[in-house]
């Protein structure tokens, strides 16, 4: 059941979505699997144009936060709000639709569609011209179409994708497959978009690369952003502020020096090693 705080410092309330509230308010979610607690009261909130990053150790939460917010998960406590509008208790796809888009660690992309197809696919939910009603209003339908792949093209350029419009996703080197992810991400037109280890399996410079791309969708689409990364450099040198997660546990949230030194995130670390 969705226990609603009187702690809120932000009601959700359309009327109220000004440019100072954060576009995304998490207040004490919990989510259980039978015994196992994976989120205990976890709250936080993503402010526009942020880069938030979620750490902790293996089976701290992270994925259960990403979860929660694209609508896979149903938490049973909490509150989850995105621009005013609650979004515990939606379907994924009519979250995706109201603006969450997502990155996945194990590739999402079409193998035999070509790169530009694959983005083109990320707008889908923006396609109001069906097949049907495209044959009946075929001019209109042929507008549409230049707009979305006007928009399609903008996005290859922001990401230096243009030498691999063509090539169908299966044949793309690794790094550029997963930045034409991100493409087709940034295709939904979203306004939270969740990062999930956009550099695992990525070697130095493909990981230098890709903090650069991040560094510069973010300066030109002043997306919010979520990342859940292991790489704790990558996460130091980007994010804004960062929430540390132990055992479901929110342990600490702040700018990244202040939780690199933390005593309790240093504790959740080294005790996980030993
Ligand atoms: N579908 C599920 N069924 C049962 N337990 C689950 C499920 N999803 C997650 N859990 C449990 O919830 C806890 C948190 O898992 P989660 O995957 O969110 O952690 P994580 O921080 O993303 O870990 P990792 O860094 O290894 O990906 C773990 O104990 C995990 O076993």
């Amino acid at each position: 059941m969705e226990r609603v705080t009187t702690s809120d410092p932000a009601p959700a309330r359309e009327d109220e979505a000004g440019t100072d509230r954060p576009i995304l308010e998490v207040r004490d979610l919990t989510l259980r699997f039978g015994g196992v607690t994976a989120l205990d009261g976890v709250s936080f909130e993503v402010g526009r144009g942020e880069l938030f990053a979620v750490i902790g150790p293996n089976g701290a939460g992270k994925t259960s936060i990403f979860n929660c917010l694209n609508g896979v998960y149903r938490p049973q406590e909490g509150t989850i709000t995105l621009d005013g509008e609650r979004l515990v208790g939606r379907a994924p796809a009519a979250i995706a639709a109201m603006g969450v888009a997502r990155t996945f660690q194990n590739l999402g992309l079409f193998e035999h569609l070509t790169l530009i197809e694959n983005l083109m696919l990320g707008r889908h939910h923006l396609m109001r011209t069906g097949f049907g009603t495209g044959m009946l209003w075929w001019g209109r339908a042929k507008r549409e179409e230049v707009r979305h792949r006007a928009a399609v093209e903008e996005i290859v350029e922001l990401l230096e994708l243009e030498p691999y419009r063509r090539m169908p996703a299966g044949l793309l080197p690794y790094g550029v497959a997963k930045r034409a992810e991100l493409g087709r991400a940034l295709a939904m037109e979203p306004s939270l978009l969740l990062l999930d280890e956009p550099v695992a399996g990525m070697n130095l410079e493909e990981t230098e690369d890709t903090a650069r791309y991040l560094v510069e969708v973010r300066r030109e689409l002043g997306l919010a952003m979520i990342l859940v990364e292991h790489d704790m450099r990558l996460v130091m040198d980007l994010a804004d502020r960062v929430l540390a997660l132990d055992f479901g546990v929110a342990i600490a949230t702040g700018k990244p020096s202040e939780i690199q030194n933390h005593p309790a995130v240093i504790e959740a670390y080294l005790g996980g090693a030993r």
